[in-house]
């Protein structure tokens, strides 16, 4: 067939410009299809489209075959990629390889662990962590939190420190808003029953501790409480010498090793399946714990061992031929050629290798396994001591709790440390869980509060007693004498205030009325209140801050609006400045734990607890939520640094007069965290109806609230061994909330975790 005039006459223009016929037929047919063979246009500037449609697609051919190659090159690549891989795992697993014998043990205890029996590491409390191995807060040699005096940045001035809290909250600012649905009593304001402090000038209500703000409501990180045990890095503290309290100087963990006097027991790993225990390195104390030694077969030799006093020593042993006055005078330096070296020989390993913390996962995986090679049939309380000095414990009066229920010095003998270095603190984090059974608090209370474990094999979670709170570092807590004006104290008061017929000074400060009766016991009033409104805080009085302190700790960026914070009733309490004496009725959180209490092993999957050994009166004074003193923001960073987020242990807020501030400044924003210092508070379980407890703002240094105290009273008589419990003020259906709550197991009737279908 002839062809077609103007497809000819195309294919010569296009010859003319060099272009050959096989090239320009697909892309005139193209060009056809797209013009609608509409020649003119194909034609026009002699061929023009058809000449650009033709180098375009030249072009693309030539961007497809690049692309090609490109691809087939990546994948040449990756093919190399996984071949050296799998050569560098080769030599990583011969490199790495651990004689077979020394970890023969290990593996041994782990299965006999695996088998059922008991789980004797210490694990945190957490229901969900039973029969896994301990995991210790680590406390490494920066983490450490110690209570650190606050470094104020900015002073009050005299005129406001003098100014009374009343006149202070008058002069607030700002007009809070507020969401009452529900007006506070007003009669306590007039002299009612309760011993109250109006801090805002419609407030009369309780507030929740917990930042949270009523059952639906959604709160933020620093608000709701969340399980202890977390880890976490802290930022480096600076010392001040305007602490409330300083906890000891906590040795640090790597310093250890050079202040093990005892030699060190160890055991060759044969015998540690027969139960013999031959020696090295060395006289071995009496009360050693055999532990383990890894022999390789050339010349380097890996021994671990542990003292009576619970140090862990890892060493090893290399033949150093040729070099035999070697002398290491830094360790450090060592280490770091350690890390660059497993850095530049094995590239798989994490950027971030620690050879210290190696070591000291080493020590913690060597304890699990010495943990669980105790005969399943006497279980080891490897971290609990029993103290000679301390023996004597509570009586049984009122139905206490006798001898076979506590945790005895027999119990803990299978346990790697005895009571003779007891008081020795310095050993690394792994000692530092070690409780005296028959006084957690160490003396530092003026009761023994006992431990006892008859459920399983925990111990409990690592943390220090603090009788007192204790500034962690930037929190604003300012005790001087000269911000309590004479208004603010009965400083012409003599003896017990309680009887005396005048109306002391600081009873006025409180409506005219004390908050205690002459047995020491809330009043019913206040206590009653205090309670209505744990149970329903939506019904109080809620303030909105303008900026919440709360939301700006998050330092997100854009500051959410305030959640709320229920304004709350006040004890207030005579102090230094009053004439009165100690034992005035005035004076009830400030004397401390008076009653007989018990931390015990939960038997409903709730972890520890708090039980009392004697009949509990309603409106009795048990103890004070104690902890360290952060400001939200040092909360939120301590949490979000932490890793795992539900474990802390439950933080508080002070925010119970937030609602008279016109403006709260960081240092001023406080809360209180018992994860790491804290007292028998941190063991008490939430409940979310009826709890025993309920907890109440105490003044007793601080005229403005920014900080106060938080003291449980009972919320009706409780039996000797009834559990003590409060509501946390938890919103289980937070699912946003960066700390996961625990699954409820309180039991109680309504408990908000356990709802019937469409109770939503
Ligand atoms: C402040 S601690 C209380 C003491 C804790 N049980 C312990 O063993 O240390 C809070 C933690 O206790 C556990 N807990 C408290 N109340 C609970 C409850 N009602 N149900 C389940 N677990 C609870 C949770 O693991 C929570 O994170």
């Amino acid at each position: 067939m002839a062809p077609n005039p103007r497809v000819a006459k195309a294919f010569r223009a296009m010859r003319e410009i060099g272009i050959p016929e096989e090239k320009t037929k697909p892309v005139l047919k193209n060009l056809l299809k797209l013009y609608e063979k509409n020649w003119e246009l194909i034609e026009e500037e002699n061929y023009r489209a058809l000449a650009d449609a033709i180098f375009d697609s030249e072009e693309a051919e030539t961007a497809e075959q690049k692309k090609k190659h490109d691809i087939a090159e990546a994948e040449a690549l990756e093919q190399k990629k996984k071949l050296e891989l799998a050569e560098r795992m080769k030599v990583i697993e011969e490199e790495t390889q651990i004689p077979e014998e020394p970890e023969r043990p290990l593996k041994r205890l782990r299965l006999r662990h695996q088998d059922g029996h008991a789980s004797p590491s210490c694990t945190t409390s957490s229901p969900n962590s039973n029969g896994t191995p301990l995991k210790k807060p680590k406390l490494e040699i920066d983490d450490i939190p110690y209570a650190i005096p606050r470094t104020r940045s900015h002073a009050k001035t005299n005129e406001s420190q003098l100014v009374s809290p009343q006149s202070q909250s008058r002069n607030k600012g700002k007009q809070p808003v507020s969401d009452c649905n529900t007006q506070p009593d007003v009669t306590n304001e007039t002299g009612g029953d309760s011993a109250i402090r109006s801090r805002h000038p419609k407030d009369k209500g309780k507030e929740p501790f917990l930042p949270q703000t009523g059952f639906q409501e959604k709160r933020s990180i620093s608000d709701r409480p969340s399980s202890h045990g977390v880890r976490f890095k802290e930022p480096k503290v600076k010392q001040s010498p305007l602490a409330l309290i300083k906890p000891k100087d906590e040795p640090l963990t790597d310093d250890n090793t050079s202040k093990v006097v005892v030699p060190l027991a160890v055991i060759r790993p044969e015998s540690l399946t027969n139960g013999d225990s031959s020696t090295e390195n060395g006289p071995v104390s009496e009360a050693a714990q055999p532990l383990a030694v890894a022999n390789d077969e050339s010349t380097t030799k890996l021994d671990i061992a542990s003292s009576s006093s619970g140090e862990i020593k890892i060493s090893l042993t290399c033949n150093i031929v040729g070099k035999p006055n070697i002398s290491i005078t830094d360790v450090d330096s060592v280490l770091k050629t350690m890390e660059d070296k497993c850095l530049n020989s094995v590239k798989l390993l994490d950027p971030s290798i620690s050879i210290k913390k190696l070591m000291k996962d080493m020590c913690e995986c060597l304890l699990d396994n010495e943990t669980t090679s105790t005969p399943p049939a006497k279980p080891s309380r490897r971290c609990c001591v029993a103290d000679p000095d301390t023996k004597d414990m509570p009586s049984d009066t009122n139905g206490s709790v006798n001898e076979s229920q506590r945790v005895t010095e027999d119990d803990c003998e299978n346990g790697a440390h005895n009571n003779t270095e007891s008081n020795n603190e310095s050993v690394s984090d792994v000692i530092r869980s070690t409780h005296d059974v028959n006084d957690i608090a160490k003396g530092q209370e003026s009761v023994i509060i006992s431990l006892v474990n008859d459920v399983n094999n925990e111990c409990p979670p690592s943390f220090h007693y603090i009788p007192q709170n204790a500034v962690f570092q930037n929190a604003y807590v300012n005790f001087s004498l000269a911000r309590i004006s004479d208004d603010n104290c009965c400083s012409t008061c003599f003896g017990d205030c309680l009887t005396s017929s005048t109306v002391c000074a600081c009873a006025l400060q409180s409506g005219g009325e004390f908050a205690y009766t002459k047995e020491g016991l809330v009043k019913e009033t206040l206590l009653d209140e205090c309670i209505k409104m744990n149970r329903d805080p939506q019904k109080h009085c809620l303030f909105y801050c303008k900026e919440c302190p709360l939301e700006r700790s998050k330092n997100e960026g854009i500051t959410e609006p305030c959640k709320g914070h229920s304004v709350r009733s006040f004890i207030r309490e005579c102090w230094l400045k009053c004439g009165c004496n100690k034992q005035c009725g005035n004076r009830v959180v400030q004397r401390g734990i008076q009653r007989k209490l018990q931390v015990f092993m939960t038997p409903g999957g709730k972890g520890w607890g708090l039980r009392t050994l004697e009949d509990l009166p309603k409106g009795a004074f048990v103890c004070e939520y104690v902890g360290e003193v952060l400001t939200n923001a040092e909360l939120y960073d301590r949490v979000q640094k932490s890793s795992n987020k539900d474990e802390h242990a439950y933080p508080v807020n002070l925010d119970a007069d937030w609602a008279a501030e016109s403006e709260l400044k960081d240092e001023e924003a406080l809360c209180l965290d018992a994860t790491y210092y804290g007292n028998v508070a941190r063991f008490i379980n939430h409940r979310c109806w009826d709890p025993t407890l309920v907890e109440i703002p105490v003044e007793v240094e601080n005229p403005d609230h920014h900080y106060y105290h938080l003291a449980f009273f009972t919320t009706r008589k409780v039996k000797a061994l009834e559990e003590l419990t409060w509501d946390y003020g938890i919103d289980f259906d937070d699912e946003t909330h960066p700390v996961k709550a625990f699954r409820c197991r309180c039991g109680s009737r309504f408990c908000r975790n356990n709802k019937r279908p469409n109770s939503k």
